[in-house]
């Protein structure tokens, strides 16, 4: 019977707990399938000196798992990181932030000696581009930061309702040529205004556990 979804964020996420080192301080990212990771660490008997969480929800997850959390200033490196994905590419280069959590995320990535990425095969693309790039703003910036994103191709819209925990707006960009996707993240980080935008490129993930309908896949970069 086909595998939901779900079902396959759920695989990916029970494989990435086999690549916890036991005693280490390690990062969690955000999102729906960081839950099912965070869910399959608590329930394991892997023991972790504590995790570095990359918003509330996951911190609040970790709480009820008993997993100790830790405060990114207290550790100089992490041993993994393990996060989501919106999409991800052959070279394991990744648009993030559906969760609005990308600046924090990109933090804690860097901390880390490994990053993981946890996907189900929907993710998988071979180019990045379709889903919405993320681009955190400083708030009296929007407009102008928007304009700036026209110029570049790119069909900007606000998150109504959404501030980031830094306190800054979120605005999602289609329409962007991602044909080159470090130029063009650096090219985003540029804009006077911007904080910080979705694009994972120049930091790629080291390891993707990619779920499937016929199995999980590990997969590192390939050119
Ligand atoms: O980048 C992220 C949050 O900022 C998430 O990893 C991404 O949005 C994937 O989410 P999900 O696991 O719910 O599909």
């Amino acid at each position: 019977m086909k595998k939901s979804q779900t079902e396959l964020k759920r695989l990916a996420a029970e494989k990435a707990v086999e690549f916890v080192p036991e005693n280490e301080y390690i990062g969690i990212g955000t999102g729906s399938t960081v839950n099912l990771f965070i869910e399959a660490l608590g329930k394991s008997s892997k023991q972790i000196k504590g995790a570095v969480a990359t918003s509330r929800e996951s911190a609040a997850l970790m709480a009820q798992y008993g997993i100790p959390e830790i405060h990114p200033n207290e550790v100089s490196s992490l041993a993994v990181y393990v996060d989501g994905a919106d999409e991800i590419n052959p070279l394991l280069q990744m648009i993030k932030g559906g969760g609005g959590a990308h600046l924090g995320e990109k933090i804690v990535a860097r901390l880390a000696q490994q990053f993981i990425c946890i996907a189900d095969e929907t993710k998988y693309v071979k180019r990045l581009g379709k889903f919405p790039v993320a681009m955190e703003v400083i708030p009296m910036a929007r407009s102008m930061v928007s304009r700036e994103l026209v110029k570049l191709g790119g069909q900007p819209e606000l998150r109504i309702g959404f501030k980031s925990l830094n306190g800054n707006e979120i605005v999602d960009v289609t329409g962007l040529d991602l044909s080159q996707p470090i130029a063009m993240e650096d090219k985003l980080n540029a804009i006077l205004g911007m904080v910080e935008n979705g694009i994972f490129a120049r930091d790629p993930a080291d390891l993707l556990i990619l779920a499937k309908q016929d199995g999980v896949e590990l997969i590192t970069a390939h050119v």
